[in-house]
């Protein structure tokens, strides 16, 4: 440990302890990024937090909070203190009644859906996984599929956050409502969450039932039933196809039943894509085969092909997210999809005004030569109905339902599919065209003047209490810097990076000084 950091914490010598190793190397779920920070911490109690962050002022430290990584950005790469609460994640108290859970920050999704079992409560949403951590899945605005729910961070009735000074604040609706703001979706920048209070629901079943058919389907009921037959619909689309498997849900009492397997579930089918999306890196032309194929195999080739099963909602809203991946997501207003659909389709079919779906696409970057991966995972959030406040840097519809589209590339065996540049250039500058505003945990290329553009006083409001709670920059890094933060001098304890290096072990590993 640098001498200097010794020194501080036998000045200190208060008998709390400093749960710090080095040698931690630090990487995203997708291994697109990694750091090696100078020490890995893992607190056990609110008075380990505190310790950490007034250690960190004294040594002049950046901190960098991560739940699992599952951020597939740099946004949790360091070079300085890494904390990590998976050990700081008890629930403090529930009650039955309200279903008000306080819970320690720390606390991993499945763990908190199976100690609300206990209890007869659920989330009342869930996003794809459950591994995430509670503050993880807040601070990047993690969303389900729902037009009954709004970010998974509607529900947060309260938080405590310790800040720069290493003092713990509460803040909620009625009590520092600003600092509520700020917190409900901070990206780590804030300071350490160490405390939510959320209400949890009465646990519920749910009933669903998938669907593959043409896109030209789910067009024509997009603007009817599509989003509202049930409390849960999700769609996965396939640009090749024009297909598209729609996933709807509904709460119910009827006894659970698991989906039907075939031979091809599992391994076999897992390592055929797998091998298939790898074949392709050499060949991408063979992707639309490579789609129907798969995804025939997975949904059937037929039309109308359909499968269902009843289960618990902490297992029914879960998928298999299959291998390491690139994901860039992008929210815009809800009636706008079957706009940005097909004019995603137009470009990357290059179809033609004789084609029944033909749009304009207006897309400004040539899509010859490229093809992609499949799908592209359409979801839905109304962030209008609750009485929470809005976080300030909510990218949803502030006026009605939102819409999120989510351009995945995989990643076969760690290797970068040599598409990505192109597709995300073009899929960005489309959902800019419809007014859209990036997930912020996902892997986007949009910086400062623009994301200042979609946020305006929003922006200059989070920036104001962001600089009021951390003058010195503690919980700034550099893709903060980039993004979020005001063009301007490095504060005293920003990090900034000075180089990187590229290996398809830990991705790009990022490497930073204060
Ligand atoms: C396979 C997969 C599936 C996914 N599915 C979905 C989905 O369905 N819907 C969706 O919206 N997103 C989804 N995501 C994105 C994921 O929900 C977010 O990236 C989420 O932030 C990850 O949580 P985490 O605990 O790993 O946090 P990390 O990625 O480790 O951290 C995320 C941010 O939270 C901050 N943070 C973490 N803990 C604290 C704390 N205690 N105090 C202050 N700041 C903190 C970090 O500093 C960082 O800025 C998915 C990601 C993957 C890899
Ligand atoms: O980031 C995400 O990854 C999965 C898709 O594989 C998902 O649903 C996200 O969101």
């Amino acid at each position: 440990m640098d001498p200097l950091v010794t020194a501080e914490l036998a000045r200190l010598g208060d008998g709390v302890a400093f749960r710090a190793r080095p040698s931690h190397v630090h990487h995203t779920w997708a291994r697109t990024f990694s750091s090696l920070p100078e020490l890995y911490i893992q607190p056990e109690s609110l008075d380990e937090v505190e310790k950490v962050i007034n250690l960190a002022r004294a040594c002049r430290r950046r901190i960098v909070t991560a739940g699992c990584g599952h951020s597939p950005s740099n946004i949790t790469c360091t070079s300085s203190w890494l904390v990590n609460l998976d050990n700081y994640n008890r629930i403090i108290s529930v009650d039955k009644e309200s279903g008000v859970v306080v819970m320690q920050s720390g606390i991993r999704l499945y763990t908190l859906c199976e100690e609300l079992e206990k209890y007869g409560l659920a989330m009342p949403n869930l996003g794809s996984i459950n591994q995430q951590s509670i503050t993880g899945a807040i601070s990047t605005g993690t969303h389900g599929s729902s037009l009954r729910h709004g970010l998974m961070s509607e529900d947060v009735l309260a938080l405590k956050i310790t800040l720069a000074d290493g003092t713990t604040v509460s803040c909620s609706p009625d009590s520092k409502p600003e600092l509520f703001r700020a917190a409900l979706l901070s990206l780590g920048a804030l300071g350490i969450i160490t405390e939510v209070t959320f209400r949890a629901v009465p646990a519920f079943t749910l009933k669903w039932e998938q669907t593959i058919d043409t896109d030209f389907k789910m067009f024509e009921a997009w603007p009817y039933e599509l989003w509202t037959q049930s409390e849960f619909v999700r769609v996965w689309w396939f640009p090749y196809t024009r297909r598209a498997v729609v996933w709807q849900a509904e709460k119910t009492t009827e006894e659970e039943r698991e989906p039907p397997v075939s031979y091809y579930d599992g391994s076999l089918g897992y390592y055929v894509y797998h091998n298939l999306l790898y074949l392709s890196q050499w060949a991408p032309r063979i992707l639309p085969f490579v789609e129907w194929f798969v995804f025939g195999m997975q949904y059937g080739f037929a039309d109308g092909s359909r499968t269902s099963a009843i289960q618990p909602s902490r297992k029914a809203l879960l998928m298999n997210c299959l291998y390491s991946q690139f994901v860039n997501e992008w929210a815009i207003p809800l009636n706008k999809g079957p706009e940005a659909l097909r004019r995603l389709s137009s470009w990357l079919n290059h179809l033609t005004p004789e084609d029944p779906d033909y749009v304009p696409h207006n897309i400004p970057f040539s899509a010859d030569g490229l093809y992609v991966h499949a799908p592209v995972e359409v979801r839905i959030s109304d962030t209008t109905l609750t009485s929470n406040p809005r976080p300030f840097l909510d990218p949803t519809d502030e006026d009605g339902p939102t819409l999120y589209l989510n351009a995945t590339l995989y990643r076969p065996y760690w290797t970068d599919p040599p598409c990505r540049e192109r597709y995300y250039q073009g899929f960005e500058w489309l959902m800019k065209d419809l007014g859209g505003r990036p997930h912020w945990a996902k892997n986007f290329d949009t910086y400062r003047p623009e994301i200042e553009s979609f946020y305006g006083k929003n922006l200059e409001a989070f920036r104001a209490v962001r600089n009021g709670a951390d003058p010195q920059g503690m919980f700034v890094g550099p893709w903060h810097r980039e993004r979020i933060m005001a063009e301007g001098p490095k504060l005293e304890l920003e990090e900034v990076e000075v180089s990187r290096t590229t290996s398809r072990e830990r991705g790009v590993t990022t490497f930073g000084s204060v």
